[in-house]
This record gives structure tokens, sequence and C-alpha cells, in this order.
């Protein structure tokens, strides 16, 4: 018995075709075209690459997408009066500043200048302290990705136990509230974590956000779990570069229910997830409804 896949890049798709019919309909009503800026510092050419595709499918969805590439050597003092410029535009929904930042910057200053309400990623503080006392908030593209994909499978996940593993703000913790708010008993484990095996045999839902190529073998899954795999690791194999996840995805596609793919999985969900975050972040400034199905 093999596990279904599910097809993150289809699904992304269709969240994509979705959010091009909402901003069609922004146009044609009220004459309003969501904007998406992104922010590159330097030349990481893994981030050139993201770049790229996001601006690609703004435009794709009918959005406005603006793009600000800076030298690496720019000071945070410039960078935060970009962010200040972005903030008050008015053509500009969202703000998304590519991570990571050079070493020279202070990460969470950056991310605390930009309006909450514009905050695609979800990093701001106002965002994360919004999403765990359950208020409305922008919630971070990949765990909402996630989410989306859980929820189309399962429908409701009431009651489900979920392992969550992975501590990061970015991930672990935003999925660990996404999962409590649809009513999951959740546990975050981690790299400290005891027994890891045992407590990941229990999940029914397993979340792996911890960064470590293929580190889950298949024999730690329930049988018949879910298992959502966030990881993105470049490693060599036979002289070839390749991507994996963080599980272990033929010995876990033995044994699980339905199962992510590395690449086609989750990361196309994130981008997707921008652009309806974008979407959000436009209608809510507009006091308009927002879109049915995009949101956590
Ligand atoms: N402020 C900020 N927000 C981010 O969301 C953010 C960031 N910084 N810095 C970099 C990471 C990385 N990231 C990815 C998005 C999509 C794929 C994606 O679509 N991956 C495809 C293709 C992978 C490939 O072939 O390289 C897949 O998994 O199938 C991957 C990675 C967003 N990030
Ligand atoms: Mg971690």
């Amino acid at each position: 018995m093999g596990a279904r896949v599910i097809d993150g890049k289809a699904f992304a798709a269709d969240v994509r075709g979705r959010v091009a019919e909402h901003v069609a309909r922004l146009k044609e009503e009220h004459g309003i075209v969501p904007g998406l800026a992104v922010v590159l510092v330097g030349e990481d050419p893994a981030s050139q690459v993201y770049v790229r595709s996001k601006g690609k499918m703004t435009k794709e969805v009918g959005m406005a997408s603006f793009e600000h590439r800076l030298d690496a050597s720019v000071s945070e003092a410039e960078l935060l009066e970009l962010v200040g410029r972005l903030n008050a535009d008015p053509a500009v929904h969202g703000i998304l500043v590519q991570l990571p930042l050079p070493k020279h910057m202070s990460e969470s200053n950056v991310i605390t200048a930009i309006d909450p309400d514009k905050d695609v990623d979800g990093f701001h503080i106002f965002n994360v302290g919004r999403l765990a006392t359950g208020q409305k908030a922008m919630v971070p593209c990949t765990p909402l990705g996630c989410l989306m994909l859980l929820r189309d499978l399962h429908g409701s996940l009431s009651g489900m136990d979920a392992v969550v593993i992975g501590r990061s703000n970015i991930v672990g913790k935003p999925m660990a509230q996404l999962l409590l708010g649809d009513s999951c008993t959740v546990t975050v484990a981690h790299s400290r974590t005891k027994d890891l095996a045992d407590v990941v045999r229990r999940a029914d839902l397993v979340v792996a956000a911890v960064g470590r190529a293929e580190m889950v073998p298949g024999d730690w899954i329930k049988p018949g779990a879910t298992v959502i795999d966030v990881g993105i690791n470049r490693v060599e194999r036979d002289g070839k570069n390749v991507l994996v996840g963080d599980v272990d995805y033929a010995s876990c596609a033995e044994v699980a229910g339905a199962i992510t793919p590395v690449p086609g999985g989750v990361g196309p969900m994130t981008i997707a997830c921008l652009l309806a975050n974008t979407l959000t972040a436009c209608c809510r400034s507009n006091g308009l409804p927002e879109p049915e199905g995009l949101t956590a």
C-alpha cells in the first residue's frame, strides 16, 4: 500500500486561479489592483530564483508587482527608509523583505518597521501575537499552505493528533498555532526532543520542518498518517545536486496515508499563499469582504 501523493503544485495552481478570479472582480467592481512589493538585498542566487518566480506569478494573477533590488552593502537605515516609503504607498498592499538579510542588519528591526497590515509574510510581532490570540492576522505563507493542504485532504482536523517537528518562528511555531486553531492536539518537537520516534509515532498529522535532509524515516510514521514535508534541502546524490525534504520520502511513502513530495509539495503553496495574503491585505485595507477559503 503506497501513500496518496499530495499534488501541491496542482493545488497551488488552483489557489492562484481563485486569487486571480477575485483580483479580476476587485478591478471590475471597485477599480482596485492589489500590489505586492518584494525587496531583495544582495545577490544570493537561490533568493533571486524565488524573487523572480514570485514576480512572475504576481503578474499572472493580475496584481501589480514592485521589485526592489538593493546592493548587499546597503545600510539598515537605507532599507528602513525604503520600507517606510512602501508603507506609505497606497498602491502597495503587501510588502515582503526576502530573508535572510546581510549580517550587518537586524532582521527583527526591519520586520518590525513593516506596516503589520502589509506584512504578507506574517513575521511582524503584531501578527505573531494576533495569530496566537485568535485575532485576524496575516499568517505566514508556508504554514498557511500546509493548513490548506490538510483541510483539503481531511475536511475537519478537529481532534487529530498533530506533531510539528521544528520550532522556527517562520514555520514550526505558526504551524502549531494554526493546527491548534483547527482543534488538533498539537505537540511541537525539535532537535532536543527525547524519544522523537515515539512522539512522531503517535501522530495522525506530521509536519516536518527541521531543515535536516531526510531525518524522518518511515518506521517513525503511524500507518495511514498524513506527512507534510516542509524541508527543501539541496544534497549531492550520484554526483548530482538534488532537492530532498526533511523526511525520507521512499520509506515514509510506504507507510503514510498521504504525503507531500519535494519538490512539488509545500514549496509552490508558499508562493500561492503569498498571493492570497496580498489579496487579503488589499481587501481588508479597503474595507471589503475577505476572499473565502484563502485565509486561516
Ligand atoms: N521573507 C521571506 N519570505 C519567504 O517566504 C521566503 C524568504 N523570505 N526567503 C526564502 C524562503 C524560501 N521560500 C520558498 C518559496 C517557494 C519555494 C518553491 O516554490 N519551491 C519549489 C521549487 C524548488 C526548486 O526547484 O528550487 C518546490 O518546492 O517545488 C521554495 C522556497 C520562501 N522564502
Ligand atoms: Mg527548529
